[in-house]
């Protein structure tokens, strides 16, 4: 049995829908299925998604929202009547929408009930589509399907109990189609998943359904070695690790959300990342282990958005504690750190941008001077992160040399290097602005010549 998840591209209108029913339809193990809202239809589209928050945004605020609201329907509308679909569906979406604006309940909450319509909405027309074709289909809601989350809105993490429920959905006849991106607290609040969250859904299901495969529809063919925004017509990857994989998301391969990983991994479901726009292409499958390859370096991600708060104090290495006292500040002041790169004198926290208002700041950097009494505490902005993965990474000699050797001759300044801590992965910190330049050179160094060859051929020499 499959699980198969569709993402924004693959329902962002009626063409696209009728291409998701004649994957479903070719293949009856495809029991569950999981769509999200739907997604940009051309490169300057708006995202459905988008759309409602700013419905939300526009009511909480007290400004005109009938404008958004008419734009919502009107894409609705336009799929329903392109399929040839009942309007009861349209007319269940207005009344749904209209009762949620009308929620009295915290501004986030009703933010996540709104922005949960997008993909409650698909489930529901792809499921009446699937029906009007002849399939035995039904929608099924989250709540039903046994998805029960922490209510924490924008930021859902599934409870464990959920489990033991979702798998009764094996039980279930013909394909049970259910809304991605959102599932239901214990008090019943509707609780969204973090953006691009469909995939977690699809995940969830996967791994409490004990599914033979993940499928993850998407608008490419592959995984490519690097985020097609920066390369023309990269690489593709035919098989990552988990952990691969995971790595990667982090750091910028939106094409799967890294949350996604944990369920899938947890079970051992494989996942297979393929494109409805062409589902003969075999797309690219995340495995726990894959055989042995010349490839050293499978992907190059890279995100933007962050920040560095850098100390120095002379002999912080013998202070006991030191670190502890650092990170607690973070901890205090409800900020998460992604990276703790450390020389014997210096430290540096890498950390999400967003988090950082300039008022924070001020509280950080006092308490640092006063708590700690650090001889320099200097915070640097638009950073970005650029990470080398794969799973050769640890037995390989020379990576990091070609890598830095890469971004020289790009002229490209690294502020920061973390390697080791991750056996599959090396990353760097630079300038955001550096960030095109760097990884299309680094590109260049491992993936348009021999070098991975070279790096294997190095290994295995010192592995005798
Ligand atoms: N390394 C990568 N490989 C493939 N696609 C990538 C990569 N990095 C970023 N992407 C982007 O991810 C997009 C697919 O993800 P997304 O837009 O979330 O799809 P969906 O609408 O199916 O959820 C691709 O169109 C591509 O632009
Ligand atoms: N629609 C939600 C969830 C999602 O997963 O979307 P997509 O499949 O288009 O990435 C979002 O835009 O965040």
């Amino acid at each position: 049995m499959k699980v198969a998840k569709f993402g924004g591209s693959s329902v962002a209108n009626a063409t696209q829908i009728k291409k998701v029913a004649d994957i479903i339809k070719s293949d009856s193990s495809r029991k569950v299925v999981v769509v999200s809202a739907p997604g940009k239809r051309f490169s300057d589209d708006v995202k459905m998604t988008d759309l409602l928050i700013e419905l939300c945004y526009a009511k909480q605020n007290d400004q005109d929202y009938d404008t958004c609201l008419q734009k919502i329907m009107t894409r609705f509308q336009e799929i329903i009547d392109d399929l040839g679909i009942s309007h009861y569906i349209l007319e269940d979406i207005q009344q749904t929408i209209e009762k949620y604006l009308q929620f009295d309940i915290s501004p986030m909450a009703q933010l996540d009930a709104l922005k949960s319509v997008g993909e409650d909405s698909s489930a529901k027309i792809v499921s009446a589509y699937l029906e009007h074709i002849g399939l035995d289909a039904s929608y099924v809601n989250p709540k039903d399907a046994g998805i029960f989350v922490s209510n924490e809105p924008g930021n859902a993490q599934l409870l464990p109990e959920s489990f033991s429920l979702i798998y009764k959905l094996r039980e279930r006849e013909g394909v049970s189609v259910v809304p991605g991106f959102f599932g239901y607290s214990a008090d019943d609040d509707l609780v969204t998943f973090s953006r691009g969250g469909s995939d977690i859904t699809g995940a969830i299901l996967a791994s409490g359904t004990k599914a033979d495969l993940y499928e993850n529809f998407t608008d490419v063919d592959s995984v490519f070695t690097v985020n097609p925004n920066f390369v023309k017509n990269p690489k593709d990857i035919t098989v990552l690790t988990y952990k691969e994989m995971r790595e990667l998301s982090y750091a910028g391969f939106s094409v799967f959300h890294d949350e996604a990983l944990i369920p899938a991994f947890k079970e051992q479901i494989p996942v297979c990342i393929k494109n409805t726009n062409n589902p003969d292409a075999p797309g690219t499958m995340v495995v726990s282990e894959k055989k042995a390859t010349d490839q050293c370096v499978v992907g190059i991600a890279s995100d933007v958005g962050f920040c560095s708060l850098y100390v120095s104090k002379f002999l912080m290495n013998r202070e006991v504690g030191f670190g502890r006292k650092l990170l607690n500040i973070f901890e205090d002041e409800g900020i998460s750190f992604e990276h703790t790169p450390s020389g014997i004198d210096d430290m540096s926290v890498i950390f999400r941008d967003n988090q950082f208002t300039p008022e924070k700041e001020k509280v950080v950097i006092d308490r640092i001077r006063h708590e700690l009494n650090v001889d320099t505490v200097s915070v640097h902005r638009d950073l970005a992160v650029v990470m080398v993965v794969g799973e050769g990474l640890e037995n390989t000699i020379g990576v990091a040399a070609k890598a830095t050797a890469s971004f020289a001759q790009a002229g490209v300044n690294i502020d920061m290097i973390n390697q080791g801590s991750s056996e599959v992965s090396m990353m760097f910190g630079i300038h955001a602005v550096d960030l095109e330049q760097a990884i299309q050179s680094l590109y260049k160094e491992f993936f348009t010549d021999e070098s991975n060859l070279e790096f294997s051929a190095v290994s295995a020499k010192e592995q005798q």
